[in-house]
Parts: structure tokens; sequence; C-alpha cells
């Protein structure tokens, strides 16, 4: 645990990383590990924000150094479908025909808290696909990308050429929305951009 770090991000998710170190900030890191099964009839965005709420409140009584933690949760949905990471090639399969020449949401939550304070923001992005092939379904699995991503796809990586338009957040759709994060950081005085 790095003890300069002004909060902590819990997530082991490597593209929530990226974002936040391509914005300057340096943070230490411990992953969450929570239950992120959704509650019946749990509205998708009200889910998504309890998943970064309890991410973030899973990690803060973990810390040896007492910092602030920060947490995201992204989820792909569909006709109020709550779409999470595939649990294997049928799922993937399923989910991609769903998605097939169609909208849907990416919904991204942040929660930033240090046990008095709690703050949490939420982005959601219309994403449409392209009408998708057997062949590009086929190759897409194959090359792994798919496997730990909500909605099986990456819109960083090869997924990004079946997206023909999005209206939103492109950090929110990868996992980790700057604008609302910045916005939260900012509250604790954390990052000062701006
Ligand atoms: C839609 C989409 C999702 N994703 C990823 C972001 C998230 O890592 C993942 C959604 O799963 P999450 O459960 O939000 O996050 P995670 O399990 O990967 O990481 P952690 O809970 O430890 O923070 O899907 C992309 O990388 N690109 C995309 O285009």
């Amino acid at each position: 645990m790095n003890q300069l770090s002004d909060f902590c991000l819990a997530s082991s998710s490597p593209r929530r990383v990226e974002l936040l170190k391509s914005i300057g900030l340096e943070f230490a890191q411990l992953a969450a590990d929570i239950d992120e099964t959704p509650r019946p009839s749990e509205p998708s965005e009200e889910y998504v924000l309890r998943m970064a709420i309890e991410k973030a409140q899973a990690v803060l009584p973990k810390l040896e150094i007492k910092m602030p933690v920060l947490a995201a949760d992204t989820s792909v949905i569909l006709d109020g479908k709550i779409l999470g990471k595939p649990i294997g090639r049928e799922d993937a399969f399923s989910i991609w025909r769903g998605l097939s020449g169609r909208n849907h949401q990416v919904v991204s939550a942040v929660a930033l808290t240090d046990g008095q304070q709690l703050l949490s923001q939420i982005s959601v992005t219309k994403v449409r696909f392209k009408v998708l092939t057997q062949a590009e379904m086929e190759y897409y699995w194959n090359t792994g990308e798919p496997a730990d991503k909500a909605g099986g796809y990456g819109i960083q990586g090869l997924g990004g050429i079946f997206v023909e338009h999005i209206e939103g957040s492109y950090s929110g759709v990868v996992g980790l929305p700057l604008f609302e994060t910045c916005n939260l950081l900012k509250e604790f005085k954390i990052c000062q951009v701006g």
C-alpha cells in the first residue's frame, strides 16, 4: 500500500487503472470482493449504483492506512435487462444476438467514501451495435477479449468495430466515467483539475 496515495481504487479492472492513470492520478489499489447478484426486480441503475457503493464500502475497513476509497461498476442494459459478464461461449453469443443491430445502454456508477461522507454518480451511455454475423461472433469469442467484460465486449479493443454510434461517455463505457469520477474526487479535494 502506497503511503503517498491520496485514495484507493477498489478494483481489479485494468481498464479502470489505466483510465485513472491517464488523467495523472496516483492511487493505491485493492480489489473488492462482493456478491454481484442483482436483487429480484432491482432497477438497473439502482443495481449499478449499489454495486459501486458496496465495492467502496467493502474495501474501506481493509485498508491499513486510512484513505478515501473509489469504486465503480459497469453493466450493459438491454430492454431493461442487466447483462453482466458472459458466463461462457453460449451466453456471450446469446448476449451478442440481443445487441446485434440495436441500441443498448451502458450504465456506469462511481462511488467515493471515507467512511463519513459517501458520494456517488451515475453515467448512462447509449450504444448502437452493427448487425453481427456468426463469423464475427466466432472470431471475437476466440480472441478472449469478451470474457471479463460487461455485455461481452470492449469498446476500447476489437469490440470497438461493432460500435456504430455512442451518445454519452466513452470512458463510462470502458468502465470509469472520468467526468463523474473527477467530480467526486474534487469534492474530496483530490482531483484539482478545473
Ligand atoms: C461495455 C464494456 C465493459 N468493459 C469492462 C469494464 C469493467 O471492467 C467490466 C464490467 O465489470 P465490473 O463488475 O463493473 O468490474 P470488474 O469486475 O471488471 O472490476 P472491479 O469490480 O474489480 O472494479 O467490463 C470494458 O472494458 N469495455 C466495454 O466496452
